[in-house]
């Protein structure tokens, strides 16, 4: 445009201005007209041609007469109309008279127009100068208009090139041009289109202002609801804050109460060593005791013997003694008499000799028998002596042991209140969260994995920050990394023990009264059963069932001291193919059946007001020991064997629910509780694609697949918090109905196998983990209720 611009001004530019005289001659004749015309007068003919073209307003003097050159056609018209009436038809006087009249008129008239005429002529020969002028000046003007005008031609060829040019670049801008239009037709659709999205949008915008104004009144009431809720959650986070520090000096008291508590055991236990070394001690002493005590009745028998004999001896002395002094006096009133003869003497020297040697004798005798007695006494005295001294440090040991035990019991005690703290916390923090809670297991790289060549782990986690211990990261081989974050995940280097530490207070909870449930879900060998079942029968690989239900065992044993008895019921089915089997039926009673022909049995899924799950004509078996489970789950092992032979290839190609039912009944405190525990071990995820199944193991491979993604599609709609949750598609969203959107404490684990080739399924299994770990489900509730006394109803109510 701005090109065309100069153009045009160049194909000016030559233009010369004509002179103005020569413009100023031309103009004038026509605009002498031109100004006639519009004032609408016609140029006056009669008057004379002096310049003067108004017309005159003179009128005729005195004589009747113009004056001369002053006539105006309007008066010659009039004259020349001018009729000759007299007062009547015969007034020819009159009519003379007025003719003479006219005729003078006519004459001084055609005076007038001689004049005029010679006026006329003399303009004439002026104009024919003029004109002559005119031609001249005409001439000398074509001259120099041809010269303007070879000017201008050579203008023109210059105009015709750059208009050449100029339509070149015309036509170059016509096709911009067009371009453009189209470019702007375009934008002007697009426009329209944003015009009428734009009107959408303002329609749009205009709900939505409604919708902000009931959002923003909804955010204030939110906001008041929010308020309060966070009065109230700063008031929980402080009794939680106050929980957590009693938990922690109930942890240290406990941990404090243990060492106590071993410190005591050993201390009895040693105690209990010397006590019953003391009361061996003691029973010897006890055997000697007696024997001395024998001894010394038998001594004391004796001694009354001796005691005895010397009695009669001191009495036989004593008559010796008289019969001496009888005899010695009997001799002196011999020798008085001394008539008495000798041998009479004799005799009787002989015989005070005789008595005075048996005297001495058992005087002896005697003596002897003192000192024994003396022996005797003495050694009883140090008998009683250290029989005393047992029985003290008898009693002192008895009180240090009620001490003991005292303390032990204190210790119990206060383990127990610890421990009932401990629960609370723990069941407190797993209400307050309300949701699903995931735990991650990367089991190792296994040789299976290896396929002929190293293969490196594509799993890795966070070695600092808030994920250390809840993070896991896959790596694809380009180099993509996937974040993941669950509630604790569990590496390849964790134990069987280390994993169930993690689960322990959960499982707890049934014994509580809670129904959990926990599953595991990942593709075919990531270490499902290996997680829920392991090897039962080695210590160091047993699973998470074997060592919850040895837990349930001993708690619910140490509970007993408190009043509490318990029941226990354990179930088992798979569900293959969308079917149900009882994996505790008597497998003979079930062989003997098909060989018959009797149709099996078709279990129904139920549940009730209060969240329970029943299966019709499921196999309950009541256990009281971990050992009747183990009994149990090898049964199920050879069911699910012949189902396998019948069926299945693969265990794995079915869900396995094992189920525990916990009633406890407190005399003392008339409280009940009915807790439930399932541990699942979901069937294998895997794609059909990569599983290439085909016939039997296509419709098995099919069904899994269906009913996973039954339950994925439950967890998305509690996730959505939708209105309908499709529970019934599968069996097993129905069986877990309560677990996934009740009251129930869930716990998923979701099992990843570390290799590069699993790596798809692994992105899969953690996708849809991530996505249960945004579920919010019920908050878990404790089914508890009082044992009514009534006899007549066995029924309970609940709280
Ligand atoms: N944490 C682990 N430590 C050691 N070995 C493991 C671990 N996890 C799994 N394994 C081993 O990996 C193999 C596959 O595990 P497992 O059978 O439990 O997988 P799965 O997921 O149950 O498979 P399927 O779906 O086919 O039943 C087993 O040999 C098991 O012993």
């Amino acid at each position: 445009m701005k090109r065309v611009t100069t153009v045009q001004r160049t194909v000016r530019e030559p233009r010369k201005p004509i002179p103005q005289k020569e413009n100023d001659a031309a103009a004038a004749l026509p605009e002498k007209k031109r100004k006639a015309e519009v004032e609408g007068k016609a140029p006056d003919v009669l008057c004379p041609a002096n310049g003067h073209t108004e017309p005159s307003a003179q009128q005729p003097d005195d004589t009747g007469c113009w004056e001369e050159g002053k006539m105006s056609s309007e008066q010659v018209e009039a004259l020349l109309n001018t009729k000759i009436l007299g007062k009547s038809k015969f007034d020819l006087k009159g009519k003379n008279e007025q003719m003479g009249e006219h005729i003078k008129k006519l004459r001084s008239c055609i005076r007038h127009f001689l004049q005029v005429e010679a006026t006329y002529v003399l303009q004439i020969e002026q104009l024919q100068a003029q004109v002559k002028e005119e031609h001249e000046k005409r001439e000398t003007f074509e001259v120099s208009m041809n010269e303007k005008y070879q000017q201008l031609l050579a203008d023109l060829s210059n105009v015709q090139e750059q208009c050449k040019t100029l339509e070149q670049s015309l036509h170059v801008a016509e096709e911009e041009k067009k371009a453009l239009l189209l470019t702007h037709e375009k934008d002007m659709e697009s426009l329209e289109a944003s015009q009428s999205e734009c009107q959408k949008l303002s329609s749009d915008i205009d709900k939505l202002k409604l919708d902000l104004k009931a959002v923003e009144e909804k955010i204030k009431s939110l906001q008041d609801i929010n308020k309060r809720l966070s009065e109230y959650n700063t008031s929980l986070q402080d009794y939680n804050s106050k929980l957590q520090n009693d938990a922690a000096s109930a942890t240290q008291e406990n941990a404090k109460t243990q060492r106590e508590k071993m410190a005591i055991l050993e201390t009895l236990s040693a105690m209990r060593g010397s006590t019953a070394a003391l009361q061996s001690q003691l029973d010897t002493t006890k055997i000697a005791l007696e024997e001395e005590s024998k001894q010394k009745s038998i001594l004391s028998g004796e001694l009354e013997r001796a005691r005895l004999e010397l009695q009669q001896c001191s009495e036989e002395k004593h008559q010796l003694e008289t019969q001496v002094q009888a005899l010695i006096e009997e001799n002196n009133r011999f020798k008085d008499f001394t008539g008495k003869s000798a041998s009479e003497l004799e005799t009787v020297t002989s015989k005070a000799v005789a008595l005075e040697e048996s005297f001495s004798l058992q005087s002896e005798q005697i003596k002897n028998l003192h000192h024994q007695l003396d022996a005797a006494t003495l050694k009883n005295q140090t008998l009683e002596l250290s029989m005393e001294m047992h029985r003290k440090t008898e009693s002192d040991q008895a009180s240090k042991i009620a001490e003991l035990q005292q303390r032990l019991s204190e210790a119990e005690q206060r383990l127990n209140e610890a421990e009932i703290i401990r629960r609370k916390l723990h069941n407190t923090i797993q209400e307050l969260k309300g949701n699903i809670r995931v735990f991650c297991r990367v089991r190792p790289l296994l040789v299976e994995d290896e396929d002929g060549e190293q293969v490196q782990s594509v799993v890795q986690y966070p070695q600092f920050g808030d994920l250390v211990g809840r993070g896991i990261e896959l790596t694809q081989a380009e180099g993509q990394k996937y974040a993941f974050s669950f509630d604790k995940v569990f590496g390849p280097d964790f134990t069987q023990a280390n994993v169930f530490e993690e689960i322990s207070q959960l499982v707890q909870s049934a014994l509580d009264g809670y129904k959990v449930c926990i599953f595991a879900y990942g593709q075919t060998g990531s270490g499902k059963t290996y997680t829920m079942l392991g090897r039962p029968d080695q210590d160091e690989h047993k699973g998470l069932i074997p060592r919850s239900l040895e837990q349930i065992f001993r708690s619910s044993q140490s509970l007993e001291s408190q009043g509490w008895k318990f029941k226990m019921q354990a179930s088992m089915l798979e569900i293959y193919n969308e079917t149900i089997r009882d994996l505790l039926i008597n497998p003979k009673l079930d062989a003997q059946k098909a060989d018959v022909g009797a149709v099996a049995k078709v279990h129904n899924i139920k549940h009730d007001n209060m969240g329970n799950t029943f299966v019709s004509d499921l196999t309950l078996v009541e256990v009281t020991s971990w050992k009747e489970v183990s009994a149990l789950l090898r049964q199920a092992a050879q069911s699910r064997t012949v189902g396998r032979t019948n069926m299945n290839e693969q265990s794995s190609r079915s869900h396995c629910v094992f189920t525990l039912r916990i009633s406890g009944v407190n005399e003392s405190t008339e409280q009940q509780v009915h807790g439930i525990l399932n541990l699942v071990d979901l069937a294998g995820s895997e794609r059909l694609s990569k599983s290439g199944a085909t016939g039997d193991r296509l419709k098995e491979t099919q069904a899994i697949n269906k009913s996973l993604a039954c339950l994925g599609d439950v967890i998305l709609a509690i996730a959505n918090k939708e209105q309908h949750v499709p529970y019934r598609n599968s069996k097993l969203t129905y069986l877990l109905q309560p677990c996934l959107g009740g009251d129930s404490k869930t716990l998923m684990f979701v099992n990843i196998a570390p290799d590069c080739k699993s790596l798809h399924e692994s992105l899969c299994s953690l996708r849809f983990a991530a996505k249960v770990n945004a579920c919010e489900i019920g908050v878990p509730r404790r089914q508890t209720s009082r044992v009514i006394t009534d006899a007549s109803s066995a029924a309970a109510v609940p709280r």
